[in-house]
């Protein structure tokens, strides 16, 4: 697994020239790019390259492997964003945030002239909700009533819990995370734009038609989806 993950960021890096913004996702796989990223610019294959972080634990890797970091309001526009996701279906709809950073995700992600997933096959579904719960950042005063209102779509949503930390996971930007698992999403841009318009709602981890290109690593090697 983790051979699959290194060689899908090996692959993007392909994507990379001088002078670009990268938006720099979160978790393990977007973390093995960066860190090769970082030595690309040390060895100075690659010049001038700055990184937008999506969460802090991108950014703190970025810093320590070598990669500049500016935030959004300091740029005109990012080039290309990299970053893994929890599911992808056939028309490349993503469910993202299982790290709990979905809403800076989604606002760097959204903005990227080119973005790009980086998964192993295991995360390829028919159909969004087949595996994973949709997380849904939501203001804390508002965790029990949202829970409640799921149960609309034929969600059963749990509040994520802190692991080494007492009670609920905190986000980046200081809001709780509710775990909602859908029967079937059958149309994610439509389920996308519903759970947003729910007020206490800041962001879900659905991300519809925004994704361009997936990396996805398989035994056979790196095989391309694009939209
Ligand atoms: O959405 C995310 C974080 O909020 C991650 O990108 C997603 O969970 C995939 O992570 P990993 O590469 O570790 O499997």
């Amino acid at each position: 697994m983790e051979e699959l993950k290194r060689m899908v960021a090996k692959e993007a890096l392909k994507y990379v020239d001088d002078d670009m913004i990268i938006g720099l996702g979160t978790g393990s796989t977007t973390a093995y790019f960066i860190q090769m990223l970082g030595k690309k610019l040390m060895t100075g294959e690659l010049e001038d390259v700055y990184g937008i972080p999506t969460s802090h634990q991108s950014r703190l890797l970025a810093l320590e492997s070598g990669v500049p970091v500016v935030s959004l309001d300091e740029v005109d526009a990012i080039d290309i964003a990299i970053d893994g996701a929890d599911e992808v279906d056939q028309h490349l709809n993503l469910i993202k945030g299982r790290g709990a950073a979905l809403t800076m995700e989604k606002i760097i992600e959204y903005r990227a002239g080119t973005f790009i997933v980086l998964v192993d096959e295991s995360k390829l579904v028919e159909y969004l909700g087949q595996k994973m719960p949709v997380p849904i950042e939501v203001i804390p005063a508002a965790w029990r009533a949202i829970k409640e209102e799921l149960e609309v779509f034929n969600a059963t949503a749990e509040l994520r819990m802190g692991v080494k930390k007492d009670g609920p996971v905190i986000t980046d930007n200081g809001n709780f995370i509710l775990d909602a698992k859908f029967e079937r999403i059958e149309d994610p841009l439509d389920m996308e734009i519903e759970l947003n318009n729910i007020p206490g709602v800041v962001e879900n981890g659905i991300f519809a038609d925004i994704a361009d290109i997936v990396l996805v690593g398989t035994k056979e090697g790196v095989k391309k989806l694009e939209r």
